[in-house]
């Protein structure tokens, strides 16, 4: 596929919609429901105990489930929507997503100067025993940078990300700071740490950079409207 046609294709995940506030707000409660529905499966999935008999019961229960919410789907992904009161969604995003149980869900805070987030990771995202997983560090980081990024307007995807990982976190509540250090054109530079009751147990920088494909009319969207 050539880089145009890729480019094309990319722009094209970005839908506009027309969906009054209210109706908004029940379609967000019924996402937020299920996704957390499913998430507490996840987590009963790493943890159970149980005897093959029930398993084999609880796979047959999850296969209905599977096939009702098949029943109509989106074709690819979630993507981004616009909706006309200025607000976007990304419910399919993979830290944020409040349609998407592999989301811890992130809830970032939004302060003039920086973002925070405070959320408890469990069982389903175990890397060293009893330890969070560096690559969901990664993620998170790299979620909480680009959101900074966001928040001071000047959005980009991810260049670079550095993690330094200064002590083992463990599984539970974390706190994660991120903020953006300097801007240079189209490149924003963040930085960011990430606490337990331990203290500090990682770093981060990152350059985030606003895509050639997006400047103009998605970087436009992007800048002028508020959303999950
Ligand atoms: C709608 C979006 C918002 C949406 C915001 C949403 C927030 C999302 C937060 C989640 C973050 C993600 O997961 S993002 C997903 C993971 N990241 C990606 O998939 C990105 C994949 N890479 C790319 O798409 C591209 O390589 C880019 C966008 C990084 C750069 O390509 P480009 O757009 O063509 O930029 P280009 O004009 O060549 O370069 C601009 C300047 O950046 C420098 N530069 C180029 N690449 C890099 C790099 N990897 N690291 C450092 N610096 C770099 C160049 O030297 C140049 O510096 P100078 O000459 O100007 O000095």
């Amino acid at each position: 596929m050539s880089t145009e046609e890729r480019d094309r294709q990319q722009r094209g995940v970005y839908a506009e919609e027309d969906i009054p506030a209210g109706e908004l707000a029940r379609m967000a409660e019924v996402a937020r429901e299920l996704a957390d529905d499913v998430r507490a499966l996840v987590q009963a999935t790493v943890l159970t105990d149980v005897a093959d008999d029930r398993i084999a019961r609880a796979r047959e229960l999850i296969g209905q489930a599977t096939e009702i919410l098949g029943e109509e789907h989106h074709e690819r992904s979630f993507g981004t929507r616009f909706n006309s009161d200025g607000t976007h969604r990304s419910w399919g995003n993979a830290l944020t997503g409040i349609r998407n149980p592999i989301a811890p869900p992130l809830r970032f805070e939004c302060f003039p100067d920086k973002v925070t987030v405070d959320v408890d990771l469990g069982g389903a995202y175990e890397g060293p025993a009893g330890l969070v997983h560096g690559g969901i560090i990664a993620a998170v980081f790299d979620q909480a940078l680009g959101h900074a990024t966001e928040s001071a307007k000047v959005p980009g995807m991810t260049g670079t990300l550095s993690i330094r990982y200064r002590q083992g976190t463990r599984l539970g509540k974390i706190h994660v700071e991120a903020w953006v250090d300097r801007v240079e054109g189209v490149k924003a530079f963040a930085k960011g740490e990430l606490s337990t009751d331990d203290g500090l147990c990682a770093e981060a920088e990152g350059v985030f950079i606003m895509p050639k494909w997006a400047r103009g009319e998605i970087q436009e969207k992007v800048l002028g409207r508020v959303g999950d």
